[in-house]
Order: structure tokens, then C-alpha cells, then sequence
């Protein structure tokens, strides 16, 4: 790879992107960029009424992803810089197309299309693919207050979402390299081998 590379972990909710990016960070020496949660003023109330706050929630999330873009493109990557990311900015349309409906989707795709099209995009991505036992497992142990009544029915179709979604960024040209990570099954956080495993397979990516 001639480039500093983009890589971004991405994953269901829960599935240890946050966890997993951070260690990589660590691990390689790479700035990390992480999503704004905390300071989030609609995901309380989404996860109360979905409906009601989906385009408040998908919007927020957005600008902030966009101007937090902006900022990577600046700081790392046009000094040819490498950096970790623990989202890829398509999440937003995965959500979005599952969360909103009618005018505002369309609103919402045209302004995501504006924003993003021509903004620099991962060039690999790690995607941890979990099933819904395990991804529920994980929400109740983190506890956020907020994700504790989340409907099941909800994550499984995200699940299903995020694999179509990871399909076709493989199918975008020019293709990010793609390592996914069996996340029921690797266990990075306990097993130092798997975890090393992982290193070796990105640093092969980003040869
Ligand atoms: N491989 C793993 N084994 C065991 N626990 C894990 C593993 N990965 C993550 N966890 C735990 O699961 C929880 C969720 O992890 P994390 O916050 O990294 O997920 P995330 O994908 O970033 O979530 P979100 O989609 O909400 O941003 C945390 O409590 C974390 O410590
Ligand atoms: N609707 C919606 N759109 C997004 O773009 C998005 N990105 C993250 N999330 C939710 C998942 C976790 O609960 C919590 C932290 O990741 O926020 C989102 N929800």
C-alpha cells in the first residue's frame, strides 16, 4: 500500500469496534478517531420512540461524522498519516435506510450523498460480524443506561443490514481489503493470540 492507510473497524452495535480499534491503536502506534456517544442528546429519546427522534438521531450523527472527516482528511491523511477509526461514515446510511421512512429518508440519503460522496474513505475495514446472543450479551454487560430496552428485532435486522452494507463497499471501486472477524467465535479482549492474530493479519493489509 503506497498510501498512509484509512482502516475502520466497524460492526453491529456491540460487537467491539471501540474495544478492538482502541487496542489496535495502541498496538500499532496509530491515532485513533471514536465516535461521540456520551454527549449524544437524541439517543436517549430514539431508543424511547424511534420513530419520533429518527431524523434528529441520524442527522446528528452525520454532521458530527462528517466534520469529524473533515478533521481526519486534514490532520492524517493529506500528511499521509495512517489513522484507526472505530466507524466507517456509510454506517450512517446502513441506520438510516432501516430508521427513517418516506420524505425524510429521501431528504436524508440526498443530504448523505451531499456531505459524504466526495470525502476520503477507509481503505480497509475491519468488519466483526456477531450474531444476535452474543451482541445482546455484550449491550447488557456495557450497561448504557439508554440500550437496555433495545427491541431485539431491531439489532437482527442491523445484523443482516450491516452484511449487505459491508457487501457492497467490497463491491465499491476502488475495493477496500476487508478482514472480517467472527466475532462470536475470536475473543480479543481475553485471548492474547487471537488478538495477536488480528495484528498480524492488518499489518499484512497495510504492507
Ligand atoms: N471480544 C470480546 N469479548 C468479550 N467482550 C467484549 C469483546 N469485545 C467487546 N467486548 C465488550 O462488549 C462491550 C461492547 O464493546 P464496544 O463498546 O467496543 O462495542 P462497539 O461495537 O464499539 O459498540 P457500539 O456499536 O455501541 O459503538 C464492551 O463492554 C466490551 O468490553
Ligand atoms: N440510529 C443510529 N444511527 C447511527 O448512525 C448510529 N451510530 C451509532 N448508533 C447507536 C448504536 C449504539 O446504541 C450507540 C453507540 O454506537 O449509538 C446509531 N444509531
Amino acid at each position: 500500500m503506497k498510501h498512509a492507510p484509512f482502516i475502520a473497524v466497524e460492526g453491529p452495535i456491540g460487537a467491539g469496534k471501540t474495544t478492538l480499534a482502541s487496542m489496535l491503536s495502541t498496538e500499532l502506534h496509530i491515532p485513533i478517531i471514536k465516535e461521540i456517544v456520551e454527549e449524544n442528546p437524541f439517543l436517549d429519546k430514539f431508543y424511547q420512540n424511534i420513530d419520533e427522534w429518527s431524523f434528529q438521531l441520524e442527522m446528528f450523527f452525520l454532521c458530527n461524522r462528517y466534520k469529524q472527516l473533515e478533521d481526519t482528511g486534514l490532520q492524517y491523511l493529506e500528511k499521509a498519516q495512517p489513522v484507526i477509526s472505530d466507524y466507517h461514515i456509510y454506517k450512517n446510511l446502513i441506520f438510516a435506510e432501516r430508521t427513517l421512512k418516506g420524505i425524510k429518508r429521501d431528504k436524508y440519503r440526498q443530504i448523505y450523498h451531499l456531505l459524504t460522496d466526495d470525502m476520503p474513505k477507509p481503505d480497509i475495514i475491519i468488519y466483526i460480524r456477531a450474531d444476535l446472543d452474543t451482541l445482546l450479551g455484550r449491550i447488557r454487560k456495557r450497561a448504557r443506561s439508554f440500550e437496555q430496552e433495545m427491541d431485539p428485532a431491531y439489532l437482527e435486522q442491523l445484523i443482516t443490514d450491516y452484511d449487505k452494507g459491508i457487501q457492497f463497499l467490497a463491491e465499491q471501486s476502488p475495493s477496500p481489503r476487508i478482514l472480517t472477524i467472527d466475532g462470536n467465535e475470536i475473543d480479543f479482549v481475553e485471548n492474547q493470540a487471537q488478538f495477536e492474530q488480528i495484528v498480524s493479519d492488518v499489518k499484512e493489509l497495510i504492507q
